[in-house]
């Protein structure tokens, strides 16, 4: 049995239907997501840049604490008409006003050249690892997830926001400041209470501390147990919502993309309508969730109210006792609601909080389909191929990723020069075959060995244009510098293409501009100009008529005599100009020479 794929696993987990994966393992991932950047080579600057960042942070509410102070001299020399001091506070004033412009352009300065530096540097790291191994083409072949662009582009980006309140780092350093206070309002709260004695079986138990203090940690406690579990729904629905939104986004593109077929097929409303369904779900997904945040802002308000009275219940009998005064009842009660409310911080950044669960669950699920490792059935074994022998393919099983057999081939060998054509019925998995050959079809038993000597090239049917010129893409996957303009107009020509070698530097999306059969052309002269001596073709002919195919063929054979080829085409016509014919019949391959017509 194949392992179920991470996409079906994920949504499973995101719906409920599935439990989490164990806490510890999520909180390693995000511990070291978080700290990568701080320990990469940039360490010096992500350091230098974080400290700076904190040093603001706390230098803004310096700047605060500074202005409050001066307002409160400032209105008492009026008050008194202590005219003498006036010029003395202005300039203070503006010493302090210049202060916190200061404070506020360097924390822009700061945070922004933080978080570009962070992401580029998370980016970077990501999309190595997402090309190594091929585990872009894996992930897709398998489906792994859903739209790993989007995490790469998207959360990449929200994880490494410093420019926000509810960023990881935001987040981080007010829970220092909330930290700071709270260990403040505490001392005074030390003060005005006395301990906390719980009678436990016949014992009074006394807890040494402020009963206030005492109370006040159970409370935030019970409460950010019950936000936390309130919470739950609103993390899954923020995952959701971002699975939706990209889900609606390449359904845009993919419409974008097939735009001529949809306007020639005329089925525009049924585009439109699965464009509609792809945004119900983002709208159903809305509705659930403004529930959860509506539970979520009830929990925190009741938590909030409640937080208000509790120390008044605690002081006012001491107060009817006689024990403290009205004053001492009020100023407990101001850094009761202090202390908590610093404490109680997880429970006021719970939302901005959990966007960032979603973000680092969804960048999980990244790392596990790029970290996947699907055992290997078929050894690839490049430069192992015998002497004189292209390709050396021994008893290969093909599979489908989800097991069900596709083909089995004991013994196959390409010898040099042999031109070999593959025949088979739509599906019988000729291109996985050549996928095999290449080593990108991993799912089967047995082994392809392949030559050691010269180049191969792969050619499939639908031809890969990269952005830029025409001659980018004669020349593609050299640089279009590295061969000069008479030989790619020569190549033009002989390909047919001659009206096209006036405009040949032209920065044109080629790939939408070239008729399928004319991008086949191009195919034709990237093979003439790179000469591989192993050819591999994957119906790279089938949108040209038969005189312009078997022009391909031909050009082929005469301006690489010596060349091995294996081509799979429909067209019985081009057989001929093979050498051997692997059939591919009742998941079977049957081998035979081609005998040359006299
Ligand atoms: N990534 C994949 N995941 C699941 N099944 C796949 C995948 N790629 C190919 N298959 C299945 O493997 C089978 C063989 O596909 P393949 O493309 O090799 O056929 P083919 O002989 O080249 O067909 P055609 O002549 O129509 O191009 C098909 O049933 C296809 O659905």
């Amino acid at each position: 049995m194949m392992p179920p794929s991470a996409d079906v696993e994920e949504a499973r987990r995101e719906a409920g239907l599935q439990p989490n994966q164990p806490a510890r393992e999520r909180f390693a991932h995000a511990w070291r997501l978080t700290t990568r950047y701080f320990v990469s080579e940039d360490w010096k600057v992500a350091w230098a840049l974080l400290i700076a960042y904190c040093a603001i942070s706390f230098g803004g509410v310096y700047t605060f604490i500074l202005s409050n102070h001066w307002q409160r001299e400032f209105f008492d020399s009026i008050e008194q008409r202590q005219s003498s001091l006036f010029v003395t506070l202005i300039m203070t004033f503006l010493m302090i006003a210049a202060l916190q412009v200061g404070v506020v352009l360097a924390n822009n300065l700061v945070s922004w050249t933080l978080s570009i530096r962070w992401r580029n540097w998370l980016t970077n790291w990501y999309m190595d690892r997402w090309f190594a191994r091929d585990r872009f083409y894996e992930i897709e072949r398998l489906r792994l997830i859903d739209n790993p662009d989007q995490r790469i582009a998207e959360d990449i980006k929200n994880f490494t926001l410093v420019t926000q309140g509810n960023s990881l780092v935001g987040i981080a350093v007010g829970l220092v400041g909330s930290l700071i206070s709270a260990v403040s309002f505490g001392y005074i709260l030390l003060q005005t209470s006395g301990p906390l004695v719980i009678p436990v079986a016949g014992y009074r138990v006394s807890l040494p501390g402020g009963d206030l203090i005492w109370f006040a940690i159970f409370y935030v406690l019970f409460g950010s147990v019950v936000i936390t579990w309130i919470g739950k729904p609103f993390i899954r629905r923020r995952m959701r919502e971002q699975h939706y939104e990209a889900d609606f986004r390449t359904n845009l593109i993919h419409v974008r993309r097939n735009g001529e077929q949809i306007a020639f097929s005329r089925t525009q409303d049924m585009e439109r309508a699965g464009l509609k369904g792809s945004f119900a779900n983002i709208r159903r997904n809305w509705y659930r969730l403004m529930w959860a945040n509506i539970g979520l802002s009830a929990g925190s308000s009741i938590y909030e109210r409640v937080m208000g009275v509790i120390p008044l219940f605690l002081t006012v009998p001491k107060f009817f006792a006689g024990q403290i005064s009205f004053g001492q009842v009020m100023a407990s009660r101001d850094a009761f609601t202090q202390f908590s409310s610093s404490l109680s911080y997880f429970v006021q950044v719970y939302p901005g909080l959990a966007q960032q669960i979603a973000n680092i669950n969804r960048l999980k699920a990244l790392d596990d389909s790029i970290d996947h490792e699907r055992p290997r059935g078929i050894a690839f074994r490049p430069g192992e191929a015998g002497e004189g022998i292209a390709i050396d393919v021994e008893n290969l099983e093909l599979r489908r990723p989800n097991g069900q057999p596709l083909l089995s081939l004991e013994e196959w060998k390409v010898r040099d020069g042999e031109r070999w054509v593959i025949e088979g019925s739509s599906g019988a998995g000729k291109t996985t075959l050549l996928r095999a050959i290449a080593g990108l079809w991993p799912d089967g038993a047995g082994s392809v060995a392949m030559t050691r000597h010269g180049t191969a090239m792969l050619v499939p049917q639908r031809l890969y244009l990269p952005l830029g010129s025409l001659k980018d893409a004669v020349c593609f996957p050299d640089r279009a510098e590295e061969h000069d303009d008479a030989t790619v107009a020569a190549l033009l020509e002989k390909v047919r293409l001659g009206t096209h070698v006036a405009e040949m530097h032209e920065l044109r999306v080629w790939q939408d501009e070239l008729s399928p059969g004319e991008q086949q052309r191009v195919a034709l002269a990237r093979i003439l100009l790179q000469r591989p001596t192993l050819l591999v073709l994957d119906e790279a002919t089938s949108a040209l008529d038969a005189d312009n195919a078997a022009h391909f063929y031909e050009t082929v054979r005469a301006a690489m005599p010596g060349s091995t080829i294996v081509s799979v085409v429909h067209n019985e016509k081009l057989a001929a100009y093979h050498t051997h014919r692997l059939l591919m019949q009742d998941r079977r391959a049957i081998k035979s020479k081609i005998e040359k017509k006299a």
